[in-house]
């Protein structure tokens, strides 16, 4: 995959992120850059901090300090804890997509399919209906859910296309930046790898940058650039995918990577 690293500033930036639950560390001093198009998976054994990370990063969770600057289009880098609240709900229904590990969280389950894509559509502006319709199908199609049943619950679909409905819903907003939560998990190891290809061509595809939390180093292999390895909170060691999984430096990496037969 390739990389466009010729803009001359990242797209997120993050330094010395930090959050402590009462004395317990969530995460520490987390800093990385993430550039247009690329990557990053965030990888290490549970408790590791991992979601903590990206709750940050999503504005879910304060941070007790650190900073995450994002380049806005037309404003270059800035920081959120700039935005008001308006622009940085705008920002992360547009501009950012969250896939959830449960598409039942990532999803109006009492709304259709085709509600659901077509939301987030409305909140760029998006007033036509037929277009907005039109446009949904189109991304059911994309993610290889059947446009005829658009007008469907997701209740009625499978965990796999819930999963491949939230991505739609996600993506139908063309946003530069997708943070994902273990978004294979808890799925068939069949249907898994479908997904991951599918995510594989729409990240391609799209040019999107991405973060994204598993714990399952196969992924992080046929989706990152890079790899961020986090332990007790902290960041222990971090470099290109290929490059970490062949030849790792750090112990706890060593160990990670060991404890896996193929990768
Ligand atoms: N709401 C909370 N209250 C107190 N401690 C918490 C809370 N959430 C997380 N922690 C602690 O913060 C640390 C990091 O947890 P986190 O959930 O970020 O890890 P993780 O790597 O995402 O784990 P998993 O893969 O199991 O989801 C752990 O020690 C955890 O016990």
């Amino acid at each position: 995959m390739q990389v466009d690293s010729r803009l001359p500033t990242p797209l997120l930036k993050v330094s010395g992120l930090t959050r402590y639950y009462g004395a317990r560390i969530g995460c520490a001093e987390v800093g990385f850059e993430l550039w247009p198009g690329e990557v990053l998976a965030v990888v290490g054994e549970s408790g590791s901090g991992k979601s903590t990370l990206l709750k940050l990063l999503s504005t879910r969770l304060a941070a007790d300090a650190g900073t995450i600057e994002y380049a806005l289009l037309g404003r270059g880098l800035t920081e959120l804890s700039r935005l008001s609240e308006a622009e940085r709900r705008w920002l992360l229904r547009t501009d950012w997509g969250f896939v959830e590990q449960n598409p039942r969280d990532g999803l109006r389950m009492d709304g259709s399919a085709g509600a659901n894509v077509g939301e987030r559509l409305m909140a760029t502006g998006a007033r036509h209906y037929g277009e907005i319709r039109a446009t949904a199908q189109d991304w059911l199609a994309r993610v290889e859910l059947d446009p005829a049943r658009i007008d469907e619950a997701p209740t009625r679909f499978s965990g796999g296309m819930q999963q491949r409905l939230q991505i739609a819903r996600n993506l139908v907003t063309k946003p530069r930046l997708m943070l994902m939560d273990e978004p294979t998990a808890g799925l068939d190891v069949s249907v898994q790898a479908r997904l991951l290809d599918l995510l594989r061509e729409l990240v391609t595809r799209y040019g999107l940058a991405a973060v994204i939390v598993t714990h399952d180093l196969a992924v992080a292999r046929l989706l990152a650039h890079r790899l961020l390895v986090m332990q007790g909170g902290r960041v222990v060691e971090t470099g290109l995918t290929d490059q970490v999984l062949d030849d790792p430096q750090h112990p706890y990496t060593q160990l990670l990577v060991s404890s896996v037969l193929h990768l």
